[in-house]
């Protein structure tokens, strides 16, 4: 029987997600109300510049004041989509202490504090939900901590960040500029705040250390995290991926190591085969593949950023969240039981493309093989450029004519190595004179 008194809700933020959540609250309000149980009311809206026009938004509703809003005492769930870290956190918990459940759209807060913020949520009773925090719409959070909770999950990997997506989708299939791509993601809504938090790979780091933490039930921050963003991938680099076969992906990997003892969590682009899925995941949608030991390889796919897309994930905890309140019980809650250690990068297993500027003379190619077997780090191919001296970047193939005291471009692909030990074949490369320069290094993943 549906309740007639109305569950209040707080709305913390109206920008490119919050004005979708108010949108839906209002045009979808009855279906809402069925699905819970009773009707749900707005009850306040807080922004930092109330002027600012937002169709569809009741201007009545609006307020500066958070805080003042979040102490009413009378509210039934806080939805906090403004982002970062202050005032966010302290908005959170004091919506806890006033009894208020919270729906967060918020990665950077949950990868920086989510241990103390889920306890805090548990001390009063309440709900913590944030399945909108990774991978926008797409349904991941709830899977990994509800229905695989009785599965083994050895491995995470996929393209949590729909901005990068989006921008290497843009410079590889149309050819368009970084900053084009980004100006375009930005304008489109996918882009954080500050697009740096994207490209630079916080964004995918903190989602990285959230899907860790539930997928191995263990305690991972984003500072455990290895990350490195796309600002370095050239469009060279996506040729050259071209050349074998490959596309270039931001990809957030979460692994046990093989003894199951520990962890690793990691953000970076890397090359993987224009036959894995992975790679024709266009625009800014994301994909997550999730290896469990019964479930077997299961993945997940859909819109990762937005306005619409993250406030339908928000709106599916609002439902949950409002539902336990009227139920009187609370959700599943931090799902951390056991502390594994977080390996560091050096530990974590690939394999690499890596190219190099160097001389084209007799020798250099068996020197430079001589410097990866020191390391045992073994080469899968090595591809050759010569270029045309006093020419620019016009390429001939392995056979083509070597000019005395020219360069050429040497790609060599690994076997599987350990990520300390290409880190030191590169460092020993970097000594010989013949290695002009290391112009890029890229993992390969995915075959
Ligand atoms: N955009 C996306 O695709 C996705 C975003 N998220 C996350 O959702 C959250 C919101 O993102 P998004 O909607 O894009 O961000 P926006 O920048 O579009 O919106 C932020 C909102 O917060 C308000 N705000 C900022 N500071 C304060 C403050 N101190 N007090 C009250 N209100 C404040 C702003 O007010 P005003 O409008 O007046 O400036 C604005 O309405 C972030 O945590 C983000 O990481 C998660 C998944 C996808
Ligand atoms: N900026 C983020 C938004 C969603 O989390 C992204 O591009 O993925």
């Amino acid at each position: 029987m549906m309740r007639t008194r109305p569950l209040k809700v707080a709305l913390l933020g109206c920008g490119v997600v919050g004005s979708e959540v108010a949108r839906i609250m209002t045009t979808q309000a009855d279906d809402l109300a069925a699905r819970i149980g009773a009707p749900v009311e707005l009850a306040g809206i807080a922004v930092r510049r109330p002027g600012r026009v937002r169709a569809g938004v009741p201007a009545d509703l609006l307020t500066t004041d958070a805080t003042a809003l979040v102490k009413r005492g009378d509210l039934d769930v806080v939805v906090e989509v403004i982002g970062g870290i202050e005032p966010v956190r302290t908005l959170i918990t004091t919506a806890f202490e006033h009894g208020a459940s919270v729906v967060s759209a918020n990665k950077a807060l949950l990868a920086a504090d989510g241990a103390a913020l889920h306890a805090k949520a548990a001390e009063h009773g309440v709900d913590l939900y944030y399945e909108a925090a990774v991978a926008g719409a797409i349904p991941l959070l709830r899977p990994l901590r509800e229905s695989l909770a009785g599965d083994r999950v050895n491995r995470v990997l996929g393209i949590v960040n729909g901005t990068t997506n989006f921008i290497l989708d843009r410079m590889d299939g149309t050819g368009a500029g970084y900053s084009e791509a980004l100006d375009e993601a930005t304008a489109l809504g996918y882009a954080e705040a500050d697009p740096t938090a994207d490209v630079e790979g916080f964004d995918a780091a903190a989602k990285a250390a959230i899907l860790a933490g539930i997928a191995f039930h263990t305690r991972v921050t984003i500072d455990d995290v290895h990350r490195e963003g796309l600002t370095e991938v050239t469009a060279a680099d996506i040729a050259s991926a071209r050349k074998m076969g490959c596309t270039v992906k931001l990809l957030a990997i979460c692994e046990r190591t093989p003894d199951g003892r520990s962890v690793t969590a990691r953000v970076h682009p890397a090359m993987i085969p224009l036959s894995h899925p992975l790679a024709s995941v266009r625009e800014a949608y994301n994909a997550v593949f999730v290896e469990a030991e019964a479930a077997g390889r299961l993945m997940f796919y859909g819109p990762g950023a937005g306005g619409a897309p993250t406030a339908s994930a928000v709106l599916g905890d609002l439902v949950a969240a409002c539902r336990n309140k009227l139920a009187g019980v609370t959700g599943a809650g931090e799902s951390a039981y056991t502390q594994l250690p977080v390996s560091p990068m050096g530990d974590v297993v690939t394999r690499y493309h890596i190219s190099l500027d160097v001389a084209d003379k007799p020798g250099v190619l068996a020197q430079v093989a001589t410097v990866f077997a020191e390391h045992d780090v073994s080469i899968d191919t090595v591809r050759q450029q010569s270029r045309i001296q006093g020419g620019d970047e016009t390429a001939v193939e392995q056979a083509g004519p070597r000019r005395e005291g020219g360069e050429a471009s040497l790609v060599v692909v690994t076997h599987r190595a350990p990520d300390a030990a290409l880190s030191a074949t590169v460092g020993s490369l970097r000594k010989l004179d013949t290695v002009r320069g290391v112009a890029s290094i890229m993992r390969v993943e995915g075959e």
